[in-house]
């Protein structure tokens, strides 16, 4: 029978399967920043173990910086201690650390691809849990808590049930207007918030294909909100020439031979899934969240379910049957793992270029990484920006969730292009309205929920 990308990957990486099923995998990379890391290096260093592979580990901080004068200290002193415990164990164990302000900082999953880390057909880790990210390029990519952090530390593996298997396959063209975070917040919307339990998704059919790397990459990021252990999609040639002449990626002859690998790197056609969904494109519009979590989702332009969740639209101040459409909004964030590439600065801009930003509004735009920063503003994306009234701010996490100074007050409401609704995320009592960038540009400059088809004539 023929096997699945993720059995391909999964049966190269296992070292010995244990009584009970259980897999010994080796992993290829693990990513590491300040919030899940600590206390796994306080256990190697109590039970006397070292690093077993410190060059295969890469450190950033992300979470608890802030978004403007990163020249500063970090003025909250439980996010500065964060930051610099980060800083001191891998100075300790050798392990190479994008600390704030360095060149190569930025989100742990945006840097991962940007930097060419992330390859085909590794296995990569992080305690975090949206390292399902990764898998766009065709990785087994998913997110570990801290003892399976620390495990990593002392033995570059870890200890792992295979999960079961699931293919979404969508087909067709995207409708104008439609984004690749439209096409997952529609997926989430139909499988529900835990609808792809105890899976990994391989992502798969035209619409996935006709995606970039940044599209693909938002799509997987956003795989486990419907509760799936990791999303991908196997390489194809968009992914060889994105991690063409990537700073971390084989160079010359090597990079030919590594190519050749990856393409071998597919589900064969006589695989079986456990599980397989179908969707068409053209049955996706540009989607927003209504409730409190990633799965209570609709077209921006429809109406609020009549059996939504109570509980849900109570915290939001919706009821049932309502438009979306000329709802109030006080905050617009873009950036995040989701879509704080540099694809989605351009969009950004292109959209709102010759416009200005609604009064009622303040925007936070935040670029992934100080890579993506470099790019927006050697593209003059910051200018565009400064003339509608729109500041690039410095990377990080930032408004996604209230772990830094970034956080949405109680009662706001927020337009966010990252990933999770769920209650008080961006902040105590904060609302938050999950959308792609351009239900979000067409919000920050008309100050209301608005269908940025009409908006944008697009
Ligand atoms: C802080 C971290 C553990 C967390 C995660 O695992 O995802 C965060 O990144 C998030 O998005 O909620
Ligand atoms: S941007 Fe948000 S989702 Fe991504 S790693 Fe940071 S906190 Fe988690």
């Amino acid at each position: 029978m023929g096997r699945t990308l993720l059995d391909k990957i999964w049966d190269a990486h296992t070292v010995r399967v244990e009584d009970g099923g259980r897999c010994v995998l080796y992993i290829d990379r693990q990513y590491i920043h300040e919030v899940t890391s600590p206390v796994a290096f306080a256990g190697i260093e109590r039970r006397g173990f070292g690093v077993a592979r410190p060059a295969q580990i890469t450190a950033t901080a992300d979470h608890n910086i802030p978004t403007v004068d990163q020249h500063l200290p970090i003025g909250e002193p439980e996010s500065r201690r964060q930051v610099e415990t980060l800083a001191e164990n891998c100075a300790r164990h050798g392990i190479e650390h994008f600390g704030v302000g360095h060149p190569k900082q930025g989100i742990v999953h945006i840097i991962g691809p940007e930097l060419g880390f992330t390859q085909p057909g590794m296995t990569i880790v992080c305690g975090d849990s949206h390292t399902s990210t990764h898998g766009a390029l065709g990785a087994v990519a998913f997110g570990v808590g801290t003892s399976e952090v620390e495990m990593v530390f002392a033995s570059q593996c870890i200890l792992q049930t295979k999960p079961r298997t699931m293919r979404i396959t969508v087909d067709g063209a995207l409708r104008p207007g439609v984004e690749a975070k439209d096409v997952i917040l529609y997926i989430i919307s139909k499988l529900t918030a835990s609808g792809g339990t105890g899976h990994f998704i391989e992502f798969a059919g035209s619409t996935i294909r006709s995606l970039s790397m940044e599209g693909r990459m938002t799509v997987c990021n956003m795989s486990i909100e419907c509760g799936a252990r990791g999303g991908m999609i196997a390489p194809d040639e968009k992914t060889f020439e994105y991690l063409r002449g990537r700073e971390r990626t084989p160079q010359g002859a090597a990079y030919d031979e590594a190519v050749a690998r990856w393409r071998e790197l597919y589900s064969d056609p006589d695989a079986v899934f456990d599980r397989e969904y179908r969707f068409d494109a053209a049955d996706i519009a540009p989607m927003i969240t209504y409730g409190t979590n990633p799965g209570m989702g609709m077209a921006v332009d429809g109406t609020i379910p009549a059996d939504a969740d109570p509980k849900a639209l109570e915290y939001m101040g919706f009821r049932p049957g309502e438009r979306m459409l000329g709802k109030a909004v006080d905050y617009v964030f873009v950036g995040s793992c989701t879509n704080g590439r540099i694809e989605d600065l351009r969009r950004f801009a292109r959209l709102v270029e010759g416009r200005r930003k609604a009064d009622n509004i303040t925007a936070w735009i935040v670029p992934g990484s100080k890579g993506v920063e470099a790019a927006a503003r050697a593209e003059g994306l910051d200018r565009i920006l400064a003339a509608a009234g729109f500041e690039l701010r410095q990377p990080g996490c930032s408004a996604c969730l209230a772990m830094n100074a970034d956080k949405i007050p109680a009662g706001k409401y927020s337009v966010s292009t990252s990933n999770r609704n769920f209650e008080g995320r961006q902040g105590p009592g904060a609302r938050t309205m999950l959308s792609g960038v351009a239900v979000a540009a067409a919000a920050a400059v008309t100050g209301v929920i608005s269908d940025p088809r009409e908006v944008f004539d697009m």
